[in-house]
């Protein structure tokens, strides 16, 4: 991590009764930094963004803003000491009032020229200036979540929190906004925490992703890192496609599977050890020349290439992303070859 941190959880924990639906939460995000949760429906996700907004307490840790512990043995501040802006799913705008005095609204301790000359430079950042008198139910979904971005860092907050701020969007607009908001956050050097379970758009937006499962954060990490060095298989399988090949280690450090042997760092097993052997498409490369064969069972078009699953001899599948020029029918055979930098593998 580089620079201050600005955000600390330090094994945050929250019960619902007697359910526990976070669990030892701890992260850190520098100042400037864009962090993202990242998970399947119900790990927690809302919860851990509700706990550091201070709008649920939590039952064991701490939570760190700029130095404060806001929540703690210490205490618990309310939401409204932190200086945290929220963004939501709704965009939660205020219907009655229009693009500018939705913008405005938290401004009320700013005179009426500085609130005015505020909302202007907001709205031109968001790319809305000619729309301030419009209001929300004349705005499209993408221009309304704008609004909402431009009222949640009016107050100029210490952190942002998006919570799942595109998901009302179509999938290509989702994208599009997500540099976007990526750029004006970071043109301003605001430091934010986004919770989604759209892994394109966290790879779109955040520094530093977390992925969580059953109120746990597997692995706080870059999206390179995610997807190239899971640190278990719930990573792997939820970040990026792939598939696993049954494999055996051979000797330390090799491990042995159908399409050949490997140096592979296993810690968790020894010697004859069975492990779970990942492959991302981009390992499987497709070879003419190779004496290796797969049988095509399934293609996908995706434009510029074809994800085809491939049967191999022992009919375990694989992926393999292959240019959209080789089109290959299914159930041809065609040659492979393994391309893979370093092989990850997880013991059985
Ligand atoms: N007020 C509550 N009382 C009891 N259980 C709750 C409450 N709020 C959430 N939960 C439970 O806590 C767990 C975590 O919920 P949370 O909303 O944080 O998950 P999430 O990852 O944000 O899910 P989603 O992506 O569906 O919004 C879920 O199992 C949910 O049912």
């Amino acid at each position: 991590m580089n620079g201050k941190p600005l955000l600390t959880l330090d094994s945050v924990q929250v019960r619902y009764r007697e359910r526990v639906v976070l669990d030892g939460l701890s992260l850190t995000l520098a100042a400037g930094e864009i962090g993202c949760l990242l998970g399947p429906s119900g790990c927690g996700k809302t919860t851990a963004l509700r706990a550091i907004a201070g709008f649920e307490p939590i039952t064991g840790g701490s939570i760190h803003l700029n130095g404060d512990t806001v929540a703690g043995e210490t205490g618990h501040w309310p939401p409204q000491r932190r200086g945290i802006g929220m963004v939501f799913q709704d965009y939660a705008l205020f219907p009655h009032l229009d693009v500018a005095g939705n913008v405005g609204f938290g401004l009320d301790r700013l005179s009426k020229p500085e609130r005015k000359r505020r909302v202007e430079e907001l709205l031109a950042v968001v790319g809305l200036a000619d729309l301030s008198h419009a209001y929300p139910h004349a705005l499209s979904g993408g221009q309304q979540q704008r609004v909402a971005l431009a009222r949640a860092l009016a107050p100029a907050p210490r952190l942002l929190l998006l919570d799942e701020p595109f998901s009302n969007l179509d999938v290509e607009l989702r994208e599009k906004l997500s540099f976007e908001v990526r750029e004006i956050l970071k043109v301003r050097g605001i430091t934010a925490l986004l919770v989604t379970h759209d892994q394109h758009e966290a790879f779109a937006l955040a520094d530093r992703i977390g992925v969580m499962h059953q109120g746990r954060l597997c692995q706080w990490d870059s999206a390179y890192r995610l997807y190239h060095e899971p640190a278990n298989r719930f990573v792997a399988d939820f970040v990026g496609e792939g598939t696993f090949l049954p494999g055996t280690v051979v000797e330390a450090g090799q491990i042995e599977f159908e399409l050949g042997r490997r140096t592979c760092p296993v810690s968790c097993c020894g010697i004859g050890g069975q492990v779970a052997v990942l492959l991302r498409p981009d390992d499987i490369q497709h070879d003419d020349a190779s004496p290796m064969r797969a049988q095509v069972v399934k293609k996908a078009f995706r434009g510029a290439e074809f994800l085809y699953t491939l049967a191999l001899p022992s009919g375990h599948k694989v992926l393999s992303l292959v240019p959209s020029h080789h089109d290959h029918a299914i159930g041809e055979m065609i040659g492979i070859r393994l391309e893979i930098d370093h092989v990850i593998a997880f013991c059985e």
